[in-house]
């Protein structure tokens, strides 16, 4: 039988400890995370939103948006995928079903679901508003009963840490856990005790979100590993260095009128070629033409 998705996703969890997953926008990103050894990759609702679309991180993506992303993905690389769903797709439990049904079927292991409300901010923002405990727990057994597959890995996020406080926000995680979720992101920590607080009482693993720019320090491996963190979260990080060199690109073109002076931050036709298997598919191009000639 083949491994599933989400059982790659769990394998990965307990060969790697924090296991370290990084925000790929994109298949070539995939590949290219894959490339440089990571166990695990994540397709960032942020990056749906700013890469794919060009539109801010407040829940104006759709669930085939994020397929789109998903199933281009997984088509090119075999790492499991986790996927921020943001509230679910909702508002209704027939939707969060629908949104997991479709997540496994276009081949994602793992996704996290969050308690903010439908018109959500980027968990590092201001002005965040969350739904009950009692809405968030349905949200979590309307995914939960959703698997198709049971390994898919099914994580509660949690973004009342910035709204009500630590020890709320430790309460609903429990909650979560007794709704299903296997494991919980607490979003927006600002310090180690935190995650540690977290882990003692959740009992499942803990992704810590360590996005740049944000509300979280840029803690180190060694640093979560000590608070007893599971997972943890690189969401944006190429995709903030991916903008910032195109912009270098386009401004300097426009400047100067070539590009001789930003040839050395470019990669090269024969490392995208490489990355990509250009040639191996260009081979297989010429097998074909041998046998049509033959015929
Ligand atoms: C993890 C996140 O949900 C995302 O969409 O990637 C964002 C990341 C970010 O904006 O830096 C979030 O933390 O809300
Ligand atoms: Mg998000």
């Amino acid at each position: 039988m083949m491994t599933s998705a989400g059982a790659k996703f769990r394998a990965a969890l307990a060969a790697e400890q924090p296991l370290q997953v990084v925000g790929a926008i994109n298949a070539n990103h995939a590949l290219l995370a894959k490339r440089a050894g990571y166990k695990a990759i994540y397709l960032s609702g942020g990056g749906v939103a700013a890469g794919s679309l060009g539109l801010p991180d407040l829940g104006i993506n759709t669930l085939d948006d994020v397929l789109t992303d998903i199933r281009r993905i997984t088509d090119v690389c075999d790492l499991p995928l986790m996927v921020d769903i943001d509230t679910g797709f909702g508002p209704s439990a027939f939707n969060i079903e629908r949104t997991i049904k479709s997540l496994i079927k276009f081949g994602a292991a793992a996704c996290h679901i969050e308690d903010q409300v439908g018109a959500k901010r980027c968990g590092h923002r201001p002005g965040k508003e969350i739904v009950s405990t009692a809405e968030m727990v349905d949200r979590v057994k309307a995914a939960a009963d959703a698997k198709t597959d049971p390994d898919f890995f099914l994580i509660a996020r949690t973004d009342a840490i910035a709204v009500e406080g630590v020890e709320v926000a430790i309460e609903r995680a429990i909650a979560c856990v007794e709704a299903g979720a296997d494991g919980i992101f607490a979003e927006a920590a600002y310090d180690l005790d935190t995650y540690r607080r977290f882990v003692d009482a959740v009992k499942v693993p803990v992704l810590a979100n360590i996005t740049e720019f944000g509300k979280t320090p840029l803690f180190t491996r060694e640093e979560l590993a000590s608070a007893g963190v599971a997972i943890q979260l690189y969401p944006l990080s190429a995709f903030r260095a991916m903008n910032k060199a195109a912009e270098n690109v386009y401004t300097a073109i426009r400047r100067d009128g070539h590009q001789k002076n930003v040839l050395n931050t470019m990669q090269t036709r024969e490392e995208l070629y490489d990355r990509i298997g250009y040639h191996a598919f260009e081979e297989r191009l010429d097998a074909l033409f041998n046998t049509n000639k033959q015929k």
